[in-house]
């Protein structure tokens, strides 16, 4: 596989250091941003000191705004808060034949998986995911992880595995889009709530007893959409809840872990100053276990947290009885 010319969407931390990966690997990287402070400061500087500080980004990397130029480019990556993936993929101009959605969130009004949305805004491009354990601070420092691209076309799935891998980061490729996609997206929802255990002060068994339950209602929702379940096992699901779910580094985390020690959500979130989003991503998965008719009280107790329904200690109270349903959570 040759050198490409690729735009990284989102100058975030995600999108830093992907930038980062890719352009080690010896591809000429564009990274998009929406602040024009801090693109003339990623020109200046060579790094990215609000979001991803002490790393130098490769000179085969160039800064551009969001929205401004038309780019032709032969892979396009998305490493925007899912939240902000419909208004910018629709807004980008230019040649982008093959997409790789980095984010990991569902649509909050829609429930949509950002693939779904992605194909919505640009219908003729080739749209897959990639996700795996990889928190973006050990992926800048080069730290040994893998991860799975995912694409309904093995070509393309193999396409993006070569760009990606290196040593540090060995990818894999599955046909399971909804699968790896849905693994990605709904393990931020049980990292907060394995933050709001250790938070709680509970000990090492809740917590593997929360997020055991929650990888199984993982694998119950993704099979009602028609994921295989074995992907939830894979370094996708299982893979990224051990990275996450218990890990400092995680931002899902944290923000359960300060929801867990009594900060109310708006609190929790102006400290953390970056994305959450096990957040709005949480509100869809709901909408999601309605739509199948799937029962999932691990990832409801969150919701119903989040929501301010009810605290996190009644929240385990209520998961510890047999049977719980949403009403109780509500009433
Ligand atoms: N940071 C990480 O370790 C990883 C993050 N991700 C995913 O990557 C996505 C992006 O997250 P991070 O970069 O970590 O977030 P971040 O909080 O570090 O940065 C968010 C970036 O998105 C930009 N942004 C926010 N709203 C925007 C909008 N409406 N239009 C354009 N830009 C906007 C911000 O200016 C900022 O540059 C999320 O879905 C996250 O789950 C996935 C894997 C690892
Ligand atoms: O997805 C991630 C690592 O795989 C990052 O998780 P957080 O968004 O919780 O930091």
């Amino acid at each position: 596989m040759g050198e490409m010319h690729v735009a990284v969407l989102g100058s975030g931390s995600w999108g830093t250091a992907l930038t980062i990966l890719l352009a080690r690997n010896g591809h000429c990287v564009t990274l998009l941003g929406r602040n024009e402070e801090e693109i003339r400061d990623l020109r200046e500087t060579r790094e990215n000191h609000r979001y991803l500080s002490g790393f130098t980004i490769p000179e085969n990397a160039t800064f551009s705004m969001l929205g401004q130029d038309a780019l032709d480019v032969e892979m396009t990556v998305v490493a925007v808060p899912s939240g902000a993936v419909r208004d910018i993929v629709s807004r980008i101009r230019g040649n982008h034949p093959l997409v790789v959605v980095a984010a990991k969130g569902l649509e909050a009004h829609s429930s949509k998986l950002m693939t779904e949305v992605v194909a919505e805004a640009l219908p003729g491009a080739e749209t897959g995911v990639l996700s795996g354990p990889n928190l973006a601070v050990e992926i800048a420092k080069g730290i040994p992880t893998v991860a799975v691209a995912a694409y309904r076309s093995r070509e393309a799935a193999e396409r993006v595995r070569d760009a990606f891998n290196c040593p540090s980061f060995r990818v894999s490729v599955s046909d399971d889009v909804v699968g790896v996609e849905l693994a990605g997206a709904l393990k931020n929802v049980l990292a907060i709530g394995g933050g709001m255990s250790d938070g709680l002060g509970f000990g090492d068994n809740t917590k593997g007893a929360f997020l055991s339950r929650g990888l199984m209602e993982m694998a119950r929702i993704g099979s009602a959409m028609g994921a295989r379940a074995e992907t939830f096992l894979g370094p996708a699901g299982v893979g990224d809840l051990f990275a996450t779910a218990v890990s400092r580094l995680s931002r899902n985390y944290r923000l359960g872990r300060a929801l867990g020690e009594g900060r109310t959500l708006e609190q929790a979130l102006a400290e953390l100053g970056q994305v959450a989003e096990g957040v709005p991503t949480s509100e869809a998965v709901g909408q999601l276990a309605r739509i199948h008719g799937v029962d999932l009280p691990v990832f409801m107790a969150v919701e119903a947290v989040l929501k301010g329904l009810v605290s996190p200690q009644k929240a385990v109270a209520l998961l510890m009885e047999r049977t719980v349903k949403m009403d109780d959570f509500i009433g």
